[in-house]
């Protein structure tokens, strides 16, 4: 089977300025869950967009479900989006829908019947604590339960891939748990997962893989160990992606003392 997402050797620069990726390679399967860290700027957004086909290679190729991007017809884009579900920032729900439509909205795009997605939207909703303020509207809603209905809305079409961009971002612990839960639940069931995310506690709970860019290049790393105090031996390892090294090698910490000191 063709993998969801194959980057050979990507680069990625705004305006032809600086490159914000530079030879990303990396290959996302069916059931992989993968955290993606870095510094702030270091281009996480950059690359899931890319994924979301929001940005186009300056080098190197990209295949979404097999279908190279760069030779993609622009009329072939809405069925690969259709795949993949996304918790962006700047994804904003519609004011004028409620959280009940909103969550609603890509399976009526889809042309699905109401009668078969009413339960599922209701029943999404009641998971992310939001069963009480279906019919209420964006401007009503807090910080975090915008972020729920956004969550929920990616995840209601049941995606081959989810593409979440700090999604604990604006919740509480507890939810933000529980946000978790529900992310490694569904990639039990094989969706694939990709979280962006600065919250390196979370990432050491979870211990799954770790995708870490910086400067530019991407590194893969095994789960984070538990906290331990910092001192000799425990300096950050990496190594450049590859496929050999996805398949589960530990490579121990991916991080940085200081960001360990401030997680
Ligand atoms: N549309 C754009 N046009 C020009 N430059 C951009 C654009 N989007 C992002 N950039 C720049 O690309 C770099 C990477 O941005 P990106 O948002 O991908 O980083 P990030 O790792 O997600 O950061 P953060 O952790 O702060 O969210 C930044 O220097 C940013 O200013």
């Amino acid at each position: 089977m063709d993998p969801i997402a194959e980057f050979n050797m990507v680069g990625l620069s705004y305006d032809g300025q600086i490159d914000v990726l530079k030879d990303v390679n990396l290959v996302i399967r069916n059931g992989d869950f993968r955290f993606l860290t870095g510094p702030s700027g270091a281009g996480k957004t950059s690359l899931l967009k890319m994924i979301y086909l929001a940005h186009k290679p300056t080098s190197g190729s990209l295949s979404l479900f097999g279908q190279n991007v760069a030779n993609m017809p622009r009329s072939d884009q809405p069925a690969i989006r259709r795949r993949i579900g996304v918790v962006f920032q700047e994804f904003r729900l519609l004011d004028h829908l409620t959280a009940f439509e909103n969550v609603a909205l890509p399976m009526r795009v889809a042309g699905v019947n109401q009668l078969d997605y009413r339960q599922d939207v209701t029943e999404l909703l009641t998971w992310v604590g939001l069963g009480r303020k279906m019919d209420a509207l964006p401007a009503t809603l807090s910080g975090g339960e915008k972020q729920r209905v956004a969550l929920a809305r990616a995840l209601v079409s049941k995606p081959d891939l989810i593409l979440a961009d700090e999604p604990t971002g604006n919740v509480d612990p507890i939810m933000g748990e529980r946000i978790m839960r529900l992310l490694v639940e569904l990639n039990r069931l094989g969706t694939a997962v990709i979280v962006a995310t600065h919250d390196l506690a979370l990432v050491r709970r979870m211990k799954k893989n770790i995708l870490r860019l910086k400067d530019g290049t991407l590194t893969l790393h095994g789960p984070l160990k538990d906290a331990a105090p910092a001192g000799p031996g425990t300096s950050a390892a990496s190594t450049p992606y590859t496929e050999a090294s996805a398949t589960g090698d530990r490579l121990d910490e991916a991080e940085p003392e200081a960001a360990r000191r401030s997680s």
